[in-house]
């Protein structure tokens, strides 16, 4: 029970295979262009894959081993996109009912219906209104109450907080939660709230590939791609494991205890921003314990500044540093700088 999935689509460079378990709601992540939409695409019925097969509850969704692709309203797939997309001539409780009026419900059985999907969402009250008079918030709830109108048996969720405020966002992640339990979901987000909030289980998408796959937690505690690293904010250096900590490719040294770890073997070692000091002088030490870098983008991050910047040897690190010492030590993008991690502050992980 549940979503298998098997999908190719050549011009895309879309190769996946995933599972979603019956009443899972798992988040799709990876960077721009990594195939996250096609995903969805595919899942939805707008795109036809190359190859492929999957199915939903025991059921064939589709199979182009025996050209069964059927259209995106036979799929009971509902699909909730970054805009609401509301019929505008209609009413808030007409564009709910639309869907089960369409799979041929009666318009008082579906009226009823589409005030209680409205309850869920807490929008009972905006029934009579036309979607020209709902706030962005106002209408995402709404077309939540449309995705889930007809009962779809899985439920496709395409960056769905991305065009709300930070003030709006909230109460339609909350509605989201309430509405999310006991359905089958699929969620591409570029969040990580989102994805801790909204998902059991998260993959990661990388070039059309699945990179990496867990359940959220473990993959934002435990981050084994740098794109999950990076989402979850923090640095992961990938290398090999020596007595005290990981060594990379370039010689350098990254950590402290690695107990239990078998050295040689592939690791990574991951550690927040504010591990991380970043000097422009080269500072007293071991020199393998001090990364060369060069600076990238400077960005204010609260009340610290978040400094990218590249080693020599190629491994994106994020610094977090007080506003002051950018001026003290004249930060600037292209600035030669050295960075030292703190070693009781790095964890390693066995890959
Ligand atoms: N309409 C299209 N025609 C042809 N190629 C496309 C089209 N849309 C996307 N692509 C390509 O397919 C690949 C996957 O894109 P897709 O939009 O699925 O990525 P994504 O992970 O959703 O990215 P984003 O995070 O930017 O939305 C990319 O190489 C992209 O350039």
């Amino acid at each position: 029970m549940g979503l298998h999935l098997s999908a190719q689509v050549a011009a895309r460079g879309l190769d996946v295979t995933l599972e979603v378990g019956e009443d899972e709601r798992l988040a799709v992540l990876g960077p721009n262009g990594a195939g996250k939409s096609t995903l969805l695409a595919v899942l939805a019925g707008t795109l036809r894959p190359d190859s492929g097969h999957a199915e939903l509850d025991g059921e064939p969704l589709f199979d182009l081993g025996s050209g069964h692709w059927p259209p995106p309203h036979r799929r009971r797939v509902g699909l909730l996109a970054q805009d609401p997309l509301l019929f505008p001539h209609l009413d808030v409780l007409a564009n709910v009912a639309f869907g089960p009026r369409a799979a041929g419900v009666g318009r008082r059985e579906a009226e009823q219906l589409a005030r209680r999907c409205l309850a869920d969402v807490e929008a009972e009250d905006l029934a009579p209104r036309r979607p020209a008079q709902l706030s962005g918030g106002q209408a995402q709830r709404v077309a939540v109450a449309r995705a889930v109108a007809t009962d779809p048996r899985l439920l496709l969720l395409d960056e769905p907080l991305a065009a709300l405020d930070v003030t709006l966002a909230p109460l339609v992640r909350r509605v989201l939660r309430q509405v999310l339990v006991g359905r089958t979901s699929v969620l591409v987000t570029h969040d990580l709230l989102d994805a801790l909030l909204l998902s059991d289980r998260v993959v990661v998408l990388e070039g059309g590939r699945v990179v990496e796959a867990g359940p959220t937690a473990e993959v934002l505690r435990h981050p084994r791609t740098t794109f999950a690293a990076r989402l979850a904010g923090l640095n992961l250096v990938l290398g090999t494991v020596d007595p005290v900590g990981v060594t990379t490719p370039a010689g350098l040294h990254v950590g402290a205890g690695t107990s239990g770890l078998t050295p040689g073997t592939a690791a990574a070692a991951v550690f927040a921003p504010n591990a991380v000091s970043v000097f422009v002088d080269a500072p007293h030490g071991s020199p393998r314990t001090v990364l060369p870098a060069r600076v990238g983008e400077l960005v204010p991050a609260g009340d610290a500044v978040r400094v990218s910047t590249v080693t020599t040897s190629g491994e994106p690190i994020t610094a977090s540093v007080t506003p002051a010492s950018v001026g003290e030590l004249d930060l600037y993008p292209g600035r030669d700088v050295f960075l030292a991690v703190k070693a009781t502050a790095v964890t390693v992980y066995a890959l």
